[in-house]
C-alpha cells in the first residue's frame, strides 16, 4: 500500500472562551454544572474493555458543599490491578505496532471532542469536583488539556523527523520505539489537564499506560476516560484504576515489566516511589524511565524600580488564583521598603474586593480549598502566624469550614526572611512577605535563591534591564520556569514549556518535545548496501 510523507496539524493553542454574561458558553456551562451536581455519578475502574464495578466505594463530595452526595467511584483491590498489568500488556504488541498517524488521530479528535462536544462537561466537572471558577476551568481542563494534545502530536512528528547522516554504501535510520512494558501515569487533583495528559503523552508515543488518578480528581477523570473511549482509544491503552495509593504502587512496581512512571504530585511521594523503583531494579526486564514534576515554593522579587501596580497584580493573582493550589503559585515575596506601602495598599483592596464562594456563582473569585487535609493545615499555619512574633496577618485569616472548605486569601508579613511560611509549601491561599532594604537587593537575589528546596517557578520584577539582567543570572538555578515582568503562573503549552529542577522535579517540562523524548527507546538500524568481505586495512596492502 502507498503511503506519503504525512504532515500533522499545526498545532494552535485552543482560545480561552469568555464566560461573559449573556454569552452561550456561560448558559451552557451552568446548565451542565446543574445536571452534574444533581447526577448521582458511579465512577467504575476502566480495564481494557470492561468497566469494573467493586463494590468497595468512596463518596465523592464538591469542596465548596462538601455535604453534597456526587455519588461513588470504586476501589480496586491487589487482582485488579494485577489485572490492569496484565490487559495494559496484552493490548501492547497491536498498539505499538500501529502507525503513528493513527494513533495521532485518536489524541487529535480527543483534543477536539474537548473542544467542541465535552467542553461544558469537563469544565462544569472540574468546577464542582475541584472547585475552580470557570476561568480556571476553562484554561485547564477545555484549553490547556486540547494544547497537551494537539502539541504532543506536532513534537511526536518533529522527533520522528530526526535522523543521523548517512555516509556513503550505508543508510542509518532510527526507530523511535516505545518503551518495552507498561508506563505508570499517576496525577494530582489541581489540573485536569495533567490528569489527561500523563497517560496519554507516553500512550500517543505507542506505550500503554496504568493511570491511577488522585482521589480529589475522580469526578473529572471520568470525563477524560469518557472522552479517550469515545475518541476510539482502543481498549486497554490507557486503564483508569483509583484505591489505595500505596497498595496500588506497589503492586505495580513489583512488575518486571514496568518500564516507566509519570508523576505529578508532592516531593515526597515522588521521593518515595524513586527509593521504592531503586530497591526494586533488579527485578526490571528494563531500566525504568522516572519522570516527576513536584512541589513548588515559588517567589516574587521585586526591584525598587519596579512598577507597584504590575507587581501587587502579580501578587493577587500570582498567590490566589486557584486558591493557590498551583505548583506555580507565588507563595514567597520579597518587596523593597520603598515600594511595600503602595504594593500593601493595593494588595489589600484586591484581596478585600475578592468574592469568595460557590463556583457556580460567577461572580467569585475564590472558591474552596481542595479537601479537609488541606484546610486543617492551612488553619494551623495561619493560626501560628497569629501568635508568632515575627509575624503577622495583613489582610486574611479567617477560614470556615461549616459548609465548604473555605480559606480567607491570606497576607503575612514577616520580618524572618526563613520564617516557616517562606520556606514550607502550604498550597493554599497564603503569601508571605518579607521586605527588604533597598540597598540589599543583591543580598536578596542570593536570600531567594538560598532559601528554598525547591526550584519550579520565579518571577522578577524591574523596570531597570541592568538589573533584570543582574537578576536572571543569580537567579539560574532558582526556577526552571522564570518569568521578567510576570506573575509566576500560567504557563501555556507550546509558549512556556513547564517543569523545574532541584526538589522540584526531573525538569523534563510537560507539553514539549523532552517530555515525549522519555517515553520512548529509539533504535538505530544502519543497512550497508554492499557489506565488506576483507579485514585488510589499506596499509597493510595486497
Ligand atoms: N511541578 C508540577 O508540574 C506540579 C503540577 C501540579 C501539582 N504539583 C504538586 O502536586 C502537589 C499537589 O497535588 P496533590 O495534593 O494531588 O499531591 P499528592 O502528592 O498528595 O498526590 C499526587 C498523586 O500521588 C498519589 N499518592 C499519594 N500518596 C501516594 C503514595 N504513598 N504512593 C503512591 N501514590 C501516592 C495521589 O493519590 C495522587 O494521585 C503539590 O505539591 C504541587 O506542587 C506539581
Ligand atoms: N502549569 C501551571 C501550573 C501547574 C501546576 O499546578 C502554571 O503555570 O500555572
Amino acid at each position: 500500500m502507498g503511503k506519503g510523507f504525512f504532515h500533522v496539524p499545526v498545532a494552535v493553542n485552543e482560545p480561552v472562551k469568555s464566560y461573559a454574561p449573556g454569552t452561550p458558553e456561560r448558559e451552557e456551562v451552568l446548565l451542565t454544572y446543574k445536571d452534574l451536581y444533581n447526577s448521582k455519578m458511579d465512577v467504575p475502574l476502566y480495564i481494557g474493555s470492561e468497566e469494573i464495578k467493586t463494590g468497595d466505594t468512596e463518596t465523592m463530595h464538591p469542596p465548596h458543599d462538601h455535604k453534597h452526595d456526587l455519588g461513588v467511584y470504586h476501589k480496586a483491590k491487589k487482582k485488579h490491578i494485577q489485572k490492569a498489568i496484565d490487559t495494559a500488556l496484552e493490548a501492547r504488541t497491536r498498539w505499538a505496532d500501529l502507525e503513528w498517524e493513527q494513533r495521532a488521530a485518536v489524541f487529535l479528535k480527543a483534543a477536539d471532542l474537548i473542544a467542541g462536544k465535552y467542553r461544558s462537561r469537563i469544565n462544569a466537572a472540574t468546577m464542582i469536583g475541584q472547585s475552580k471558577n470557570i476561568y480556571q476551568a476553562e484554561i485547564d481542563s477545555a484549553c490547556e488539556l486540547c494544547d497537551f494534545l494537539r502539541f504532543n502530536v506536532e513534537y511526536m512528528s518533529q522527533i520522528y523527523d530526526e535522523q543521523p547522516e548517512s555516509s556513503d554504501g550505508a543508510w542509518n535510520r532510527v526507530e523511535y520505539r516505545p518503551l518495552e512494558g507498561f508506563v505508570y501515569a499517576i496525577t494530582p487533583f489541581n489540573f485536569t489537564a495533567i490528569a489527561g495528559n500523563l497517560p496519554s503523552s507516553a500512550a500517543l508515543m505507542g506505550n500503554v499506560a496504568i493511570w491511577k488518578p488522585s482521589d480529589s480528581q475522580v469526578f473529572s477523570a471520568q470525563v477524560i476516560m469518557e472522552v479517550f473511549k469515545e475518541a476510539g482509544m482502543p481498549d486497554g491503552v490507557i486503564n483508569m484504576v483509583m484505591g489505595d495509593p500505596e497498595m496500588i504502587t506497589d503492586t505495580i512496581l513489583a512488575s518486571p515489566d514496568f518500564a516507566g512512571i509519570h508523576f505529578t504530585g508532592s516531593t515526597t511521594v515522588f521521593k518515595n516511589i524513586w527509593q521504592k523503583i531503586g530497591n526494586n531494579i533488579h527485578n526490571y526486564k528494563t531500566y525504568p524511565r522516572i519522570v516527576g514534576e513536584t512541589g513548588g515554593k515559588d517567589f516574587i522579587v521585586a526591584h525598587p524600580s519596579s512598577n507597584a501596580e504590575q507587581v501587587a497584580t502579580a501578587i493577587s493573582r500570582g498567590a490566589f488564583e486557584f486558591q493557590g493550589q498551583k505548583c506555580s503559585a507565588a507563595s514567597r515575596v520579597y518587596l523593597p521598603e520603598s515600594l511595600w506601602p503602595r504594593i500593601k495598599e493595593l494588595v489589600v483592596e484586591d484581596v478585600q474586593s475578592f468574592k469568595m464562594g460557590s463556583p457556580e456563582d460567577m461572580s467569585n473569585f475564590i472558591t474552596a480549598v481542595i479537601h479537609e487535609g488541606s484546610f486543617d493545615k492551612l488553619a494551623k499555619y495561619i493560626d501560628q502566624a497569629k501568635k508568632d512574633k515575627n509575624a503577622e496577618i495583613v489582610v486574611g485569616g479567617n477560614y470556615d469550614k461549616s459548609k465548604g472548605y473555605f480559606v480567607e486569601p491570606t497576607v503575612i508579613l514577616t520580618t524572618d526572611p526563613h520564617y516557616t511560611t517562606m520556606e514550607t509549601e502550604l498550597f493554599g491561599p497564603v503569601v508571605t512577605i518579607y521586605v527588604y532594604k533597598d540597598e540589599d537587593w543583591e543580598k536578596t537575589l542570593k536570600l531567594v535563591d538560598e532559601t528554598s528546596i525547591y526550584g519550579l517557578t520565579g518571577a522578577v520584577f524591574s523596570g531597570d534591564r541592568y538589573e533584570l539582567s543582574k537578576a536572571t543570572k543569580a537567579l539560574q538555578n532558582s526556577a526552571g520556569n522564570f518569568y521578567l515582568n510576570d506573575k509566576p503562573t500560567g504557563a501555556v503549552v507550546g509558549q512556556q514549556p513547564f517543569g523545574g529542577a532541584r526538589a522540584s522535579g526531573t525538569n523534563d517540562k510537560a507539553g514539549s518535545k523532552l517530555n515525549l523524548m522519555r517515553w520512548i527507546s529509539p533504535r538505530l538500524i544502519k543497512e550497508t548496501y554492499t557489506a565488506a568481505t576483507d579485514y585488510k586495512y589499506p596499509f597493510m596492502g595486497e
